[in-house]
C-alpha cells in the first residue's frame, strides 16, 4: 500500500509491504484517533510515560525547528561573508552524534566540502590538522559542551592556530546550549561567534537546528532550502490521519508482528548521501532502551542489495530509500509493494522532519522513553573522568601474527572445550556465537578515511553468519548505536578492532594523548558490553599493516558447517 503525504505532487512518499502493510492497517488508524500527531506538535509530554514526561517536557522543540532557526540566518550569512573576506573557506566541524551527522548527511547531498572530525583517532585528527590552517575555521558543535571527543579535537586545533601565529579566535565558531562549558570557554577565547541552540531540542533531533544550518550554511549549503523542505510538509505530518507519512512509518518500524526489529536501510538512487548514518542514530539512540528497540542497519552493499535480504529472516524489515515518484495519477492509490518491505521518499528536510516524529511515534508504540540515552551517559562520564593514566589494559589471551587477542572467556573455547588459539579460530567462535535472532556489530576505533575498505566486510560476514551485521567506526558509533548496543535486546555480538596509531599527539592540556584515549574509549565499551553479558571479541592491531591480513580472515574462512 502507498500512502502520498499530499496531492498530486508528493513531497514525501511512504509506501509498505508485508507485514509493514499489516501493521499499518493494524496502528495507523488507532494513532490517528488518539490523536498521537497533533499532541506532538502540541508539546504534549505525556506520549511516553510518567517516567519519560521529565525528558518529553523540555525535549519536543524540533517539532518547530524549521520555522524558529531561521532567526540565526541572517548572523549566519553575514558570518560566512566574513570568513570569505578573510581567506577562510575551509570548514572542519568537531562534534559527536548529533552535532556532526546531519551536517555530514547535508553537505554530501549538496555536494558541498566539509571536513567532519568525529573521531579520537590521532591519525584521523592529524589529518584535520594537515589542512592550510589559515583558510580553516574549526566549527566546534557540542549541545552539552563537555563531550571528551569535542573537547579534546577543540584544544588541539586551538593550540595549533596558536602555533601557526593565527589569531585563534578568528577562526573559531561555536555551537553550543546556552550556559554550556563550551558557551563559557568559547567567549572567554574570543571565539568570532557563538551560536545558541534551542535548549528544547535533543542532539539526535537537532537536525534543523543551529546544529545541522551553522556548519552546512558556512560550507556552503542553501540552507533556506533546507528549512523549506522542512516546512512544506510540516503540517501534513502532524495531521491526526492514517494517510499520514509519519503514522505510517512508525506503524510500518515498529508495529510489525512479530516485531521486525532489525531495519536493512538501504539507498535506491534516493540522492541523499549518508541518510542512513543519520537515521542509525536517530532510531537506535531514541529506541534502543529496557531492553527493547529497533536496530537500523546501514548498509553501503556494494552490490546494491545487503545480503540479509536475499532471504530476509523473520526479525528482518528492508527500508528503501527512494526517489520521489514525480507522476502520482492517484494520489490517494494504494500501490502494492512486493515483500516486507518500506520505501520512503521525499526531500532531505522534509525526511528530517518526518523520520523525527516517526521515530517519536515507533517509540510510543514500543513503550520507550525517545528522549534520553542512559547506557551511553555512563561511557560519557567514564570517558570525562580519564585520569592520567587511562585504565589498565586488559592482558592479551594470546598474540597472532601481529594481532593481539582479547575476548570475553567463552569464545576463547572451541566446541570441545579446548582453548582456541589462533585468531582464525576465534573469529569462528565469535560468528558461531551469534544468536538465531541476534546480530554481530563489528566497531573499529581506526580510521574510517584511511581505512575505508575495512567497511566492506560487513556483507561477507553477513553471508558468513547469516545474520545482520553491523558497521561501526569507533568513537563514532557510541553516540549512535551504542545506546542499543548496552540498552537494547540482548542479543547483539561484538567484534572490535583496534590498532596503534602510526602516530600520536597530546591532547593539550589533558593528561592523555589522543591515542590513550581512543583506546580508554574502546576498552570501556568492552568492558561495558561484557558487563551487559554480550559477547565481545577485540583485536588489536600492534601494527595497522596488519588490517589486510584481518579483512582477508572476516571475509575468508569458513564457519564448520
Ligand atoms: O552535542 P553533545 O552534547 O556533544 O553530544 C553529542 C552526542 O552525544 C550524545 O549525547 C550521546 O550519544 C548524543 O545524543 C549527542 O548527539
Amino acid at each position: 500500500m502507498s500512502w502520498v503525504g499530499d496531492g498530486d505532487d508528493p513531497l514525501l512518499e511512504v509506501t509498505a509491504g508485508g507485514a509493514a502493510a499489516a501493521a499499518v492497517g493494524q496502528h495507523a488508524d488507532r494513532l490517528a484517533t488518539d490523536k498521537i500527531a497533533s499532541r506532538i506538535a502540541a508539546g504534549d509530554a505525556g506520549l511516553w510515560g510518567p517516567a519519560a514526561e521529565a525528558d518529553s517536557a523540555i525535549r519536543l522543540g524540533w517539532t518547530g525547528l524549521h520555522a524558529t532557526t531561521r532567526a540565526i540566518l541572517p548572523a549566519l550569512a553575514e558570518l560566512r561573508t566574513a570568513l570569505a573576506a578573510d581567506g577562510i573557506d575551509r570548514v572542519v566541524l568537531a562534534g559527536m552524534g548529533g552535532s556532526s551527522l546531519a551536517p555530514e548527511v547535508i553537505t554530501q547531498t549538496a555536494g558541498v566540502p566539509l571536513v567532519v572530525l568525529d573521531s579520537t583517532d590521532p591519525e584521523q585528527v592529524r589529518a584535520a590538522l594537515a589542512g592550510d590552517l589559515a583558510r580553516t575555521v574549526l566549527v566546534v558543535a557540542s549541545k552539552s559542551g563537555d563531550t571528551v571527543e569535542t573537547d579534546a579535537q577543540r584544544r588541539v586545533f586551538e593550540a595549533a592556530f596558536a602555533v601557526a601565529g593565527l589569531d585563534a579566535g578568528r577562526h573559531l565558531v561555536a555551537v553550543t546550549d546556552a550556559g554550556s562549558p563550551l558557551e563559557a570557554t568559547a567567549r572567554a577565547a574570543g571565539y568570532r561567534a557563538v551560536f545558541l541552540a534551542d535548549p528544547t531540542v535533543g542532539g539526535r533531533f537537532s537536525a534543523l537546528s543551529a546544529f545541522g544550518v551553522v556548519p552546512s550554511a558556512l560550507a556552503g549549503v542553501d540552507v533556506v532550502r533546507l528549512l523549506d523542505q522542512a516546512a512544506a510538509v510540516a503540517d501534513i505530518l502532524t495531521e491526526d490521519a492514517d494517510s499520514n507519512p509519519a503514522l505510517v512509518l512508525a506503524a510500518a518500524i515498529a508495529g510489525t508482528s512479530p516485531l521486525r526489529d532489525k531495519l536493512m536501510l538501504v539507498d535506491e538512487g534516493s540522492g541523499l548521501i549518508g541518510l542512513a548514518d543519520w537515521v542509525e542514530q536517530l532510531v537506535a539512540e531514541s529506541t534502543g532502551k529496557a531492553g527493547r528497540g529497533l536496530l537500523p542497519v546501514a548498509t553501503n552493499s556494494p552490490a546494491g542489495e545487503p545480503p540479509e535480504l536475499s532471504s530476509p529472516a523473520t526479525d528482518v524489515l528492508a527500508v528503501r530509500f527512494v526517489a520521489l515518484v514525480d507522476d502520482v495519477d492517484d494520489p490517494a492509490a494504494e500501490v502494492s509493494i512486493p515483500g516486507d518491505e518500506v520505501t520512503v521518499a521525499g526531500e532531505l528536510g522534509a525526511q528530517f522532519l518526518l523520520w523525527e516524529y516517526a521515530t517519536v511515534v515507533a517509540a510510543h508504540l514500543l513503550g520507550v522513553n525517545p528522549f534520553d540515552q542512559p547506557e551511553v551517559e555512563t561511557a560519557k562520564d567514564a570517558a570525562r573522568h580519564l585520569g592520567a593514566a587511562p585504565p589498565d589494559r586488559e592482558p592479551a589471551a594470546f598474540v597472532d601474527g601481529g594481532i593481539e587477542v582479547r575476548a570475553t572467556p567463552d569464545l576463547l573455547l572451541d566446541p570441545d572445550g579446548v582453548r582456541i588459539e589462533d585468531a582464525a579460530g576465534v573469529i569462528d567462535a565469535l560468528l558461531l556465537s551469534v544468536p538465531d535472532d541476534g546480530y554481530l556489530a563489528v566497531t573499529a576505533f581506526l580510521d574510517r578515511a584511511e581505512n575505508v575498505d575495512l567497511a566492506q566486510v560487513r556483507d561477507a560476514l553477513a553471508i558468513r553468519t547469516g545474520r545482520p551485521v553491523t558497521f561501526g567506526w569507533g568513537p563514532r558509533f557510541l553516540h549512535s548505536t551504542g545506546q542499543l548496543h548496552k540498552g537494547g535486546p540482548p542479543v547483539g555480538v561484538f567484534l572490535q578492532l583496534t590498532g596503534a596509531p602510526a602516530v600520536d599527539f597530546p591532547v593539550p592540556g589533558r593528561p592523555f594523548t589522543f591515542g590513550q584515549l581512543i583506546a580508554a574509549q574502546a576498552a570501556d565499551d568492552a568492558a561495558a558490553l561484557a558487563a551487559h553479558g554480550r559477547p565481545i571479541l577485540r583485536l588489536h592491531l600492534t601494527d595497522r599493516a596488519a588490517l589486510a591480513h584481518v579483512t582477508h580472515l572476516l571475509r575468508s574462512r569458513r564457519v564448520p558447517a
